[in-house]
């Protein structure tokens, strides 16, 4: 797939010796003004704009250019910008750089000047984009290494060499901290779309339209009259040529299905607030912890696009269900939060690697990264010599009523109901992650919340801001 250049420039024999220079390279579009210029941007993907600095309505006047220059980034700052100087506006090359211009290159054209200064261009693009998604990886400590010996997890792997090469849209589903990302991620990686990016969302914790904006982006000044002020790429655009992993597909509200449908189905999507048809070339690969066919029959989710997104099904065990898999999973776990924490830690015993086995994991391996971290943490030697109680809530300490030290600090000048109950709600969910590793479906039923408790967890999270990257 070609990356696409924009050049505007008003010479039309400058545009022309661009076009020849570059379209065996590049798919090259071209505007002759501003307006022109903004059409193409709205109407397609473009992966860098080459810009004259002197452009119409004053043509012998570089500002209109540099102000061009200033509302690019302001307005597209994911799309890098070469600035075109003639032979006297050197110094507008430092300005322009100053302004966030990617690079520049002089008038008349030297070819090998040109090619390069753009080729360099892009590769430091994508080589900035590569490098936020490693901070990300790291962020989140990914490891992408598929770990296990069991029968299921060799066939996870040879399934995952199989259709990688393919552009099939894949479908991940397991239990909450099975590994349904880190399957997402090594299809990504031993696929050819490689080097492009991989961007994971989480449907379910996002409200509808910041989902829709986020996934197809928007034009300036959709959402009406106070809406955005610049324009912005989706996800769509930003993994061009990568992978999409739509993490708990079973949370998307159905106008957001619609249009999910849409590019599955025809490859092709709008900007919110845009005209312009855009066409996708991602590989989409959703996830989902749920029962999708019950969702189907609930009319919740379209059945469509339940379709669309079945092509291929990977099925990740519960940890519980390949437990023959613990102990080279726990030991990969200790070797790196040890690291992590700046210890060394000798290899977990036979009786603690027991006692493992025989816990169910309702978590599975982030439970179990969760288990190992908090043990190698409150480790006073090298050795973890056993692991904390497994299940259950912690007893509340000593014989005091925390809901009576909680009235005693009332003030005296009244408190306004709601927002305390509020406040004690909150704090309770607090408590009830921080006794739970942090597991939104164990704190709920640690809440009581019964059958929904990962649901009725998330809606609290989102009530109260708590974080839902650190809360899975
Ligand atoms: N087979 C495995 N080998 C090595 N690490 C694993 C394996 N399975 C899971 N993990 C690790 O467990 C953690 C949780 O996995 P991941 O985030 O992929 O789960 P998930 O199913 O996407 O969870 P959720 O449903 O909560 O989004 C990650 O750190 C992942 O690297």
């Amino acid at each position: 797939m070609k990356h696409t250049i924009l050049v505007v420039d008003d010479n039309d024999i400058n545009r022309l010796n661009l076009r020849l220079l570059l379209k065996d390279n590049y798919r090259v579009l071209e505007a002759g003004d501003l307006e022109a210029a903004d059409e193409a941007l709205s109407a397609n993907r473009v992966d860098l704009v080459v810009l004259d600095l002197a452009l119409p309505p004053e043509p012998d006047n570089p500002e209109i250019g540099m102000g061009y220059l200033q509302r690019l980034r302001s307005e597209s700052p994911d799309t890098p910008v070469v600035v075109i100087t003639g032979h006297d506006e050197r110094s507008y090359a430092i300005r322009a750089q100053e302004l966030g211009a990617q690079d520049f290159f002089g008038k008349p054209f030297d070819p090998d000047e040109v090619k390069s200064t753009i080729d360099r261009s892009l590769e430091a693009h994508f080589q900035a984009v590569r490098e936020q998604e490693m901070q990300r990886a790291l962020a989140t400590q990914v490891n992408s290494e598929i770990l296990g010996g069991s029968d299921s997890m060799r066939a996870l792997r040879a399934l995952i060499e199989q259709v990688a090469a393919t552009p099939s849209t894949v479908l991940v589903r397991g239990e909450t901290g099975a590994g349904k990302e880190l399957v997402a991620r090594k299809l990504h990686e031993v696929s050819p779309r490689a080097g492009r990016p991989f961007i994971a969302i989480n449907c379910a914790a996002m409200s509808e339209q910041l989902l829709e904006s986020e996934l197809f982006g928007y034009e300036k000044g959709a959402f009406g009259g106070s809406g955005s002020s610049r324009r912005k790429l989706g996800w769509f655009e930003r993994a061009a040529g990568g992978t999409l992993f739509l993490d708990e597909v079973a949370g998307l509200p159905l106008t957001v299905q619609a249009k999910l449908l849409r590019v599955l189905e025809y490859g092709e999507f709008s900007r919110l607030g845009g005209e312009a048809i855009l066409r996708s070339d991602v590989r989409l690969v959703c996830s989902t912890h749920e029962d999708l066919e019950s969702r189907v029959a609930a009319g919740t989710f379209r059945d469509d696009l339940y379709y669309r997104i079945h092509v291929v099904v990977m099925d990740i065990p519960a940890l519980r269900d390949h437990i023959e898999d613990l102990p080279e999973l726990a030991d990969a776990i200790l070797l790196r939060k040890a690291a992590m924490c700046g210890k060394r830690m000798r290899p977990l015993s036979e009786e603690v690697l027991e006692q493992l086995a025989r816990y169910s994991w309702p978590g599975n391996v982030r439970e179990l990264e969760n288990v190992i971290e908090r043990s190698v943490v409150l480790a006073t030697g090298s050795e973890v010599e056993s692991i904390p109680s497994l299940s259950g809530p912690l007893p509340v300490s000593g014989d005091v009523d925390p809901l009576k030290l909680w009235f005693q600090r009332l003030p005296d000048t009244g408190i306004r109901a709601e927002k305390a109950i509020a406040e004690f709600e909150r704090q309770l969910v607090e408590e009830a992650l921080e006794r739970n590793q942090h597991i939104k479906a164990r704190a709920g039923r640690w809440l009581g919340f019964g059958d929904r408790a990962k649901d009725k967890m998330r809606y609290l999270c989102d009530k109260y801001g708590i974080d839902l990257m650190d809360n899975p």
